[in-house]
């Protein structure tokens, strides 16, 4: 169990564009599921696997394939800008939804919507959201996938502050963090520096 900071040139490259203030939506959204990809294959080397017999042209062999059923749960909204990059990767992924937002003034997580899978409680669960600040949000949806049997939880995330992190890890100590990059902090309205600004209202161009 552990923090992953994905230093990978080409996710750093990326995720330039992604800072850059004046990437378009467009560019915004192709970019971040680019990242979510990468970010896949890295976090997907510890699934287990399970031998199946398959006959090849030539002869019967075994082969290995994905033991658990593995779900992709975003947290609405921005979490959404990830998954289409994830499922590139994890094709028979089932797709769960949690909706919790941040009371942009007591920091709160605010629930508004679930659906899940019905076999999430024995699934491999990718929690994803872009942004881990507070850390309100990412513990409120870990909590509510417990209560629902879940058992094996990471968390991808694009930028994650120390802060966040450090309440995830302490109230989560079970659940592995995969950031894109570890930022500075937080600043005075509780948003990660640099940052990338609110990632939902960049990847829905609703600011
Ligand atoms: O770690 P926290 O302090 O809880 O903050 C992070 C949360 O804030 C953002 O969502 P937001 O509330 O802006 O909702 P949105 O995705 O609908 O824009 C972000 O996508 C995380 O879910
Ligand atoms: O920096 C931040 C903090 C919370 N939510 C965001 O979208 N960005
Ligand atoms: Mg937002």
């Amino acid at each position: 169990m552990g923090v992953f900071e994905m230093n990978h040139p080409l996710i750093q490259h990326k995720l330039s564009y992604l800072r850059n203030k004046d990437t378009d939506t467009k560019i915004f959204r192709e970019t971040l599921n680019e990242i979510a990809g990468l970010m896949t294959y890295e976090a997907t080397k510890g699934l287990r696997l399970k031998e199946v017999e398959t006959e090849t042209p030539i002869m019967k062999t075994t082969t290995k394939v994905l033991a658990d059923p593995v779900a992709i749960v975003p947290i609405l909204r921005a979490g959404l800008g990830m998954v289409e990059g994830m499922v590139t990767f994890l094709p028979t992924a089932r797709v769960g939804h949690i909706g919790v937002y941040r009371n942009e003034e007591t920091l709160e997580p605010v629930y508004y919507y679930c659906k899940l899978p019905v076999d999430i409680a024995k699934s491999k669960v990718f929690l994803v959201d872009p942004m881990l600040a507070t850390g309100g949000s990412a513990n409120y949806a870990i909590d509510y996938l417990k209560q629902k049997g879940v058992k094996d939880i990471s968390f991808l995330c694009i930028i994650a502050a120390p802060e966040g992190i450090e309440r995830v890890q302490e109230a989560h100590p079970d659940v592995d963090i995969y950031a894109a990059s570890i930022d500075e902090g937080l600043n005075e309205k509780s948003y990660i520096y640099p940052g990338l600004g609110d990632a939902g209202d960049r990847i829905f161009g609703t600011k």
